[in-house]
C-alpha cells in the first residue's frame, strides 16, 4: 500500500485529561504526518530543569500555569507540528485563544474509568497526589469537560483502540476541516 504524504498548515494542538493520550497519541499523529512532536510539559521541565511536580511543590501551581502559558505561545510560533499541552493548559481562556488563533485544537475524550487505568500506576502527577486520586480524577474531569468541549475537534477514546488507531482517527478528524491539512 503506497502511504499518504500530508502538508500540515496549522499546529494541532491535543488537549484533554491526564491520562488521555496526549503525549502517545501525539507522538504517533506526528510520526503520520512528518512533523515535529512537542510537548509543552516536556519543554517546561527542559527550561526548569526540574520535574513538573517540584515546579509545582516549589513555585505553586500559578507559576507554572504562567510558564505553560508562555511555553505553548512560543511553540505555536514555530513551524506547525503536533503539540501536546498539559491536562490543565485548555482550561485557561488566554490558552484556548493563543491556540485558537495559530492553531487546531483536538480533544482527545476518554471516560474517566479508562483515564483512570491509564493513569493509576504513576505518582508523578502533582494533582494526583491526593488521598484518594481515583476521586480526585473523577471530580476534574467533570468539573473540566464543559472546558475541553471547546476544542474545534473531538475524538474519542475506547479501551479497544491503540494509539496508532487513535492516531488514525485524528487524521480523520482533521481532514473534516478544509484549512489544516492537504493531501500531497
Ligand atoms: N489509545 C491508547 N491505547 C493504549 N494506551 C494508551 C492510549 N492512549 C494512551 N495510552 C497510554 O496511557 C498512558 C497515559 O497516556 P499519555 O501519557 O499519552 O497521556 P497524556 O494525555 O499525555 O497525560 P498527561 O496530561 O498527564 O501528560 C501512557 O502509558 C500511554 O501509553
Ligand atoms: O491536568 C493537569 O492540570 C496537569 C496535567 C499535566 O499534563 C501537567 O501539565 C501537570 O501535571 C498538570
Ligand atoms: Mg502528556
Amino acid at each position: 500500500m503506497v502511504k499518504k504524504m500530508y502538508v500540515l498548515n496549522k499546529t494541532v494542538a491535543m488537549v484533554g485529561m491526564m491520562g488521555a493520550g496526549k503525549t502517545a497519541v501525539g507522538t504517533a499523529l506526528a510520526r503520520l504526518l512528518k512533523v515535529p512532536f512537542l510537548d509543552s510539559d516536556e519543554e517546561i521541565v527542559k527550561a526548569a530543569h526540574r520535574p513538573i511536580a517540584e515546579i509545582f511543590e516549589r513555585d505553586g501551581e500559578a507559576f507554572f500555569r504562567d510558564r505553560e502559558y508562555e511555553v505553548i505561545g512560543r511553540l505555536l510560533r514555530g513551524a506547525p507540528c503536533v503539540l501536546s499541552t498539559g491536562g490543565g493548559a485548555f482550561l485557561s481562556e488566554r490558552n484556548r485563544e493563543q491556540i485558537g488563533r495559530a492553531g487546531i485544537s483536538v480533544w482527545l475524550r476518554a471516560a474517566p474509568d479508562l483515564l483512570w487505568q491509564r493513569v493509576r500506576h504513576k505518582t508523578t502527577r502533582p494533582l494526583l497526589r491526593t488521598a484518594n486520586p481515583r476521586q480526585t480524577l473523577m471530580d476534574l474531569c467533570r468539573t473540566r469537560e464543559p472546558f475541553y468541549a471547546m476544542a474545534d475537534l473531538v475524538v474519542d477514546s475506547a479501551a479497544e483502540y491503540s494509539v496508532e488507531d487513535m492516531a488514525v482517527r485524528v487524521v480523520s478528524a482533521l481532514k473534516t476541516r478544509p484549512d489544516v491539512l492537504q493531501e500531497g
